[in-house]
């Protein structure tokens, strides 16, 4: 029998798993719905274009028990929102969590208000599969405070996140992820760090909203591994980056690079460039 997620990486290292979960997404075409914020919508779908996925921003509540049942999974992101969205993310999550489907949670800003805040906390207690934030973001969840904030940006190094990315995890029961120099991906117990990338991704806004959508495609073709299918599309986006960083000329061209050179990945490249490693 073939190997599959977690004994398949440790047989052979993070690069097999990680192009095998690169290649799930381009033969399977998972369908994405994305109710996701005004700013990311277009990079969002483009990612997911290119990593070979299907998306859709479908986020009318109406339109949840037909269009819900059919994707293989769920993306929320609160980048944007106001009280008018809030039914029919809630009702989304609910249905996915129902059906057993994966969903994935951006808390974009969580701790910049008491609204933002309660919202992200109703979506946690809704058991979303991952939940993918800057350090700031997991930080203000896994303490459930609205404090000092750099609003979507984050102030803290992802390394700092590691004992409320663990604690968030632990009382959640979801795959926590935690992006930056370092990413951190986390069960509460095993904790793994992604060491692709580039700093240039920062000043590019929307790229933390594409990586957590291009996450529910990889959970989507590999739902029982969800921390190594979390791991490797963190992984996958920062090599795009780094092949992308080689030509681009700063935050535009790398825009449009980072996109070609997702769409291009081959395996000789992303076996050479997966850098991911366990924390001991
Ligand atoms: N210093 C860094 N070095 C390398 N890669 C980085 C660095 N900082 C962020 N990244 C990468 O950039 C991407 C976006 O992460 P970031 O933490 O900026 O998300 P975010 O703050 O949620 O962004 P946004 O809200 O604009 O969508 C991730 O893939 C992350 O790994
Ligand atoms: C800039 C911005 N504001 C709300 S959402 C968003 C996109 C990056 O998170
Ligand atoms: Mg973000």
């Amino acid at each position: 029998m073939e190997p599959t997620g977690k004994d398949k990486k440790e047989q052979s290292g993070w690069g097999p798993t990680v192009w095998a979960n690169l290649t799930a997404v381009r033969d399977k075409s998972p369908l994405i719905q994305c109710i996701t914020n005004f700013v990311s919508m277009d990079l969002v779908a483009n990612t997911l274009l290119s990593a070979g996925a299907s998306p859709a921003m479908l986020h009318s509540v109406e339109e949840i028990p037909d269009f819900t049942p059919q994707v293989g999974a769920l993306y929320v992101n609160v980048g944007t929102l106001s009280a008018d969205w809030l039914p029919a993310m809630k009702t989304a999550a609910r249905l996915a969590s129902q059906l057993g489907k994966p969903w994935v949670l951006d808390p974009v800003a969580a701790g910049a208000s008491g609204f933002r805040l309660k919202a992200c906390l109703e979506l946690v207690a809704l058991r979303p599969t991952v939940i993918r934030g800057n350090a700031s973001e997991i930080i203000a969840l896994s303490d459930a405070s609205v404090g000092p904030t750099k609003g979507v940006d984050s102030s803290h190094e992802s390394m700092d996140a590691m004992e409320a990315a663990k604690c968030l995890a632990e009382a959640s029961g979801s795959i926590v992820a935690v992006s930056g120099a370092v990413d951190i991906i986390t069960d509460g117990k095993t904790v793994v760090g992604v060491h692709n990338g580039v700093p240039m991704l920062q000043r590019i806004t929307a790229t933390g909203c594409s990586v957590t959508a291009l996450i529910a495609a990889f959970v989507a073709v590999d739902p029982l591994h969800a921390l190594e299918a979390t791991a490797s599309a963190l992984s996958i986006f920062g090599i795009a980056g780094e092949m992308g960083m080689d030509i681009a000329k700063g935050p535009a061209s790398l825009r449009i690079h980072m996109i070609d050179s997702l769409y291009s990945l081959d395996q000789a490249v992303v076996l050479s460039r997966v850098n991911i490693a366990g924390f001991s």
